[in-house]
């Protein structure tokens, strides 16, 4: 069925007491005509051209019955439909001829139904023989009158005009489908023939409300199929149906006129024969590449019998009159040129989706049993096939950001949903850097952006000379040293003169008065753990998150709360005599407009203070976990030295270890894991530090901006009655004082020191603030 079958045609007589056998004749195997007008003949026939023609068709069905009708036509078709191939019959011929007799029949006689009723009667009889198979049986019944389409099942059609909402459209697979048309389901043979007799119902009706002659109009008997079978999976479907085609009479424009018919009934008729003529002739035509099915309604919808995927069969009816002897010739023509379609008749399949889902379900639910299976017998009992759970998510995520921060030389790759886990991980982890990074640029340019020398908060702890970012060593290494915490090397200090000549405000737009800033702190260090170990505690992220949503307040939320320095002359009142010292005019303003930022300042060095703390003590405890983890390696190797030379082993023999060296590997192990738990947890509180430390500075950059706006404001450029430069000493913090004393001392013992003093500091400062980037785009 899957190769391309020619259109089957098959001539049907109609019975006749008047044979014109001397020019009609039949060859003796029923399959061709002979016809032959002699020249010169009597009762006005021209023939002037051509005396003789022959055809041959696949079958001749002279005086036939309906049932050897049906048996040759339907038979083969019919098999098809029910294994779900379509299949279209189709009456043509002149008025009169016998299509509605071949397609339907006599209705009040039962021998003399016509192939419709028979076909019905054979589809349910077909059903019944296949148990194993549950179809079901649609039927609908089109008629096309004047290039108007008819819903024969539907409601009688009140106006002539219009297709009564039917419409063809094509489907996905460009399959021709009618709109809108009524389909009913037929679950008895009954019940189907009743849906044909209520269609011929509703066409006479309509026939005599709208003075329609029925023999002008094409009409379409559809049995639609749709079967799954009981026994095997059910999520195939096959799907086909059986159209039985009435065409209209196809004698000429001439004839209909003899004949009364009404002109523009003649027309429509004549046209759309006329288009099935020209698609049967473009069909036949190997190299036309468009075939007109558009042309006309009669064609677009059997657009898939014609040269399409269905089993199509073409009864042409003929009568053997001499007087229609034109008539014959003309339908023997047009069946002969039917005989050159071909169709490619094609399975019509479906997948039911929900049944194949089902389907679906018990494949994947049978390979995870046999995967498991699988990996059972070859020891792999640990690797997960479900999707990811979301605190293993999480885990997965420490692991990458373990690798990435090479804490970990290798990821294991375990599974495939594992590799793709670890790439979307990744993913997040890259984004929410990339966020990160355009956060803190988004802060540091609005919040440090009147700092023009003071660059870096000079109270961050200090790690050791060996600190976080030593690779070879690890944090903590005590023979680095370990942990710093406390105050910083001269050489990470700013200078008092430079935070004194720190410029510039810091805008906000935040609605003036005070707001809480939440920032998401990230640790931005970068540090290689020592060993291959990949578990990450779960105490580290806490205390990551201790602090993630710290709430601390910026600077910039303060705009607006200071009084604005009063530029105006007009305004402001200069005092009389030499301005009062900076020091104590500027504790009057810490006491007075500056009192609030001066307390944030305040607060803010508090939350500082109370994390340095926190960083010193988890610094120690760092150190000693680190202290301990040595001690513990020693004592492995002296133990594994004492073991003797692994070179003497031989392949295969075990390394045994005693009671002793198994208690130290198993402590050693916990205390990495307490390592890198404490190790974590001190890094997020240094990020923690190190962000505190900026909004301390901010708060006194701004606090000390706008004292001295205020002041330039309220004694213009007066030298202070104290004599001093300017400088506020009692801004300074700790860590200023001891820069500046420094200064002071190396100045008083080497001047000459302090060039390079300077240099050493600044070039500290540099590669901290490219390790601190470098660290943040690592994370
Ligand atoms: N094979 C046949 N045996 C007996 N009677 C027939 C046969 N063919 C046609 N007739 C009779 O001929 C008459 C016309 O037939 P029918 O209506 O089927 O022609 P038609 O081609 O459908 O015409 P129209 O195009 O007008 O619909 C009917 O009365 C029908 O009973």
């Amino acid at each position: 069925m899957s190769k391309s079958k020619h259109v089957r045609v098959v001539v049907r007589t109609r019975p006749t007491a008047e044979l014109a056998d001397d020019l009609i004749k039949f060859t003796p195997d029923r399959k061709a005509i002979h016809v032959h007008i002699p020249k010169s003949v009597e009762g006005g026939y021209i023939n002037n051209q051509q005396e003789d023609w022959d055809f041959r068709f696949d079958n001749l069905l002279h005086n036939a019955s309906q049932e050897a009708v049906y048996d040759e036509c339907v038979n083969a078709i019919m098999k098809g439909l029910l294994d779900g191939y379509n299949g279209t019959i189709m009456a043509y011929g002149q008025t009169g001829a016998g299509k509605t007799f071949t397609m339907t029949g006599a209705s009040e006689n039962y021998k003399h139904r016509g192939l419709i009723p028979r076909s019905i009667s054979q589809v349910f009889r077909e059903i019944a023989d296949r148990p194993q198979l549950s179809y079901t049986a649609r039927i609908s019944y089109i008629e096309i009158y004047n290039e108007q389409m008819v819903d024969l099942l539907g409601a009688i059609p009140e106006g002539v005009k219009g297709d009564n909402g039917l419409n063809v459209v094509e489907d996905q697979n460009g399959t021709a489908q009618v709109k809108g048309l009524t389909v009913r389901v037929a679950n008895t043979e009954e019940e189907a023939l009743s849906y044909l007799f209520e269609g011929e119902t509703t066409r006479s009706i309509a026939e005599h409300q709208l003075n329609r002659n029925s023999s002008r109009s094409h009409c379409i008997f559809t049995i639609w199929l749709e079967s799954r079978s009981r026994v095997e999976s059910s999520e195939k479907v096959l799907y086909s149906k059986l159209n039985l085609v009435d065409l209209a009479g196809s004698e000429r424009l001439s004839k209909t006129q003899t004949t009364g018919v009404s002109l523009r009934e003649a027309m429509y008729i004549n046209k759309s024969l006329t288009f099935l003529e020209q698609v049967i002739i473009a069909l036949a035509d190997k190299k036309r590449g468009h075939i007109p099915y558009r042309q006309s309604k009669l064609t677009n919808v059997l657009r898939d019998a014609l040269g399409g995927n269905c089993s199509t069969l073409m009864i042409a009816n003929v009568r053997c009159e001499r007087s229609y002897i034109e008539e014959t010739i003309s339908t023997l023509r047009f069946a002969t040129r039917m005989m050159c379609v071909t169709n490619i008749p094609e399975l019509n399949v479906q997948y039911d989706p929900v049944a194949l889902i089902k389907k679906y379900e018990r494949e994947i639910r049978e390979l995870k049993q046999e995967l498991s299976m699988h990996d059972t017998l070859s020891n792999r009992s640990h690797v997960q096939h479900e999707p990811f759970t979301e605190p293993q998510r999480v885990e997965l995520q420490k692991l990458v950001k373990g690798f990435l921060d090479n804490e970990d030389e290798d990821l294991e790759i375990v599974s495939l949903r594992q590799v793709k886990e670890l790439f979307h991980q990744m993913r997040v982890l890259y984004k929410a850097l990339e966020q990160e990074n355009e956060d803190w640029q988004r802060i540091h340019k609005s919040a440090l952006g009147g700092m023009a020398t003071k660059e870096e908060a000079h109270d961050t702890v200090q790690l050791g000379a060996r600190g976080l970012d030593d690779k070879e060593e690890g944090v903590g290494d005590l023979e680095g040293s370990g942990f710093g915490v406390g105050l910083a090397p001269i050489t990470g200090r700013s200078t008092a003169g430079g935070l004194a000549a720190a410029v510039g405000s810091v805008k906000s737009t935040k609605p003036r008065g005070i707001q809480k800033s939440r920032v998401n702190l990230q640790a931005t260090y970068t540090a290689r753990a020592e060993d291959d170990d990949d578990a990450r505690s779960e105490a580290a992220t806490e205390a990551t998150s201790t602090y993630r949503h710290m709430e601390m307040l910026a600077p910039s939320d303060l705009t607006g709360l200071l009084p604005l320095p009063q530029t105006n002359s007009n305004v402001t009142t200069k005092p009389l005599g030499p301005p009062p010292s900076r020091a104590e005019e500027f504790e009057a303003f810490k006491r007075g407009r500056g009192a609030d930022m001066s307390r944030i300042l305040a607060e803010n060095k508090t939350i500082l203070k109370e994390k340095r703390h926190v960083a010193k003590e988890s610094a120690e405890l760092v150190n000693d976990l680190k202290r301990r983890i040595d001690e513990l390696k020693e004592s492995v190797e002296r133990k594994r030295a004492g073991r003797g030379n692994a070179n003497d082993l031989q392949a295969g023999d075990e390394i045994i270890i005693d009671e002793e060296e198994y208690v130290f590997l198993n402590s050693l192990k916990q205390l990495k894991e307490e390592y890198r738990t404490r190790f974590d947890a001190l890094r997020s509180t240094r990020a923690d530090i190190e962000y505190c430390s900026r909004l301390v500075d901010q708060c006194r950059q701004k606090l000390m901006t706008e004292f001295e706006q205020w002041y330039e404001a309220q004694y213009g450029g007066q030298i202070p009655d104290d004599g001093s430069d300017g400088q506020v000493e009692d801004m300074m913090d700790i860590g200023e004082k001891f820069d500046r004393l420094q200064m002071a001392r190396m100045s008083q013992e080497d001047p000459d020191s302090l060039p390079f003093y300077n240099a050493r500091k600044n070039s500290v400062r540099k590669t901290q603030k490219v390790m601190q980037k470098g660290r943040r785009l690592a994370m």
